[in-house]
């Protein structure tokens, strides 16, 4: 049975960053990504099915009704993303150990459920202002959107301490691989 790991920060910490370099350089961890599903429109060369599985609001509620989510969030106004029981029932069965890049709420969720058979990392930036130029040089939303998701940072900073680790992403070579020995430590046990 496969293991848990839990990737939160606030947009624009890097989470992804490291999450692609940890599965690219590291095949032997068997990681698989759990793909969510979210209500907002893909953007860049993102594809249905492959960074997330992109639903209207009207399906994504009703996969709530269903209880189909182990969990799910508004992360942003009428933004919904939600993890789907059967993605991570599916993955965990087959031996593989299930990555989540998931908001600091839908983190510490997954964690209270999985407790010792879930990692959960929480990925912190430098500064407000660094997450600022990392998101416009990013240069995948709207200004509006990036201001949307600036004014949430500071409070979801504070559940930092709510996680298994806190990992500094200030020099990206040193943030991976930390992440990489705290998740190795992690699937030895
Ligand atoms: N240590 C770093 N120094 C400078 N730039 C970085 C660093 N880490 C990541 N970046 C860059 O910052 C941007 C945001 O990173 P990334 O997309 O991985 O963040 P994220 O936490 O996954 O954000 P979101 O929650 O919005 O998906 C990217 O352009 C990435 O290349
Ligand atoms: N609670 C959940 N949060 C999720 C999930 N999938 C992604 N996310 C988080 O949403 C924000 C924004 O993501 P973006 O792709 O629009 O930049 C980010 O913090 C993700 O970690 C999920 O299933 N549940």
């Amino acid at each position: 049975m496969g293991k848990l790991i839990i990737f939160s920060a606030p947009s624009g910490s890097g989470k992804s960053t490291i999450v692609s370099w940890l599965m690219k350089e590291h095949p032997e961890l068997k990681l698989a990504f759990s793909i969510s599903c979210t209500s907002r429109a893909p953007r860049g060369t993102e594809r249905n099915g492959v960074e997330y599985f992109f639903l209207t609001a009207d399906e994504f509620k009703k996969k709530i009704q269903a209880g189909e989510f182990l969990e799910y969030e508004e992360v942003y106004t009428d933004r919904f993303y939600g993890t789907l029981k059967s993605q991570v029932e599916t993955q965990t069965a087959r031996g593989e150990n299930v990555v989540f890049d998931v908001d600091v709420k839908g983190g510490c969720n997954i964690k209270r459920q999985y407790g010792d058979r879930a990692l959960s990392l929480f990925i912190q930036p430098p500064s407000i202002d660094e997450l600022r130029n990392r998101l416009v040089h990013r240069a995948t939303d709207a200004p509006e959107v990036i201001e949307q998701r600036l004014a949430k940072a500071s409070y979801e900073l504070t559940f930092a301490p709510q996680f298994d680790h806190v990992v500094v992403n200030d020099n990206l070579s040193k943030a991976e691989e930390e992440t990489y020995r705290l998740v190795k430590e992690f699937l030895e046990k």
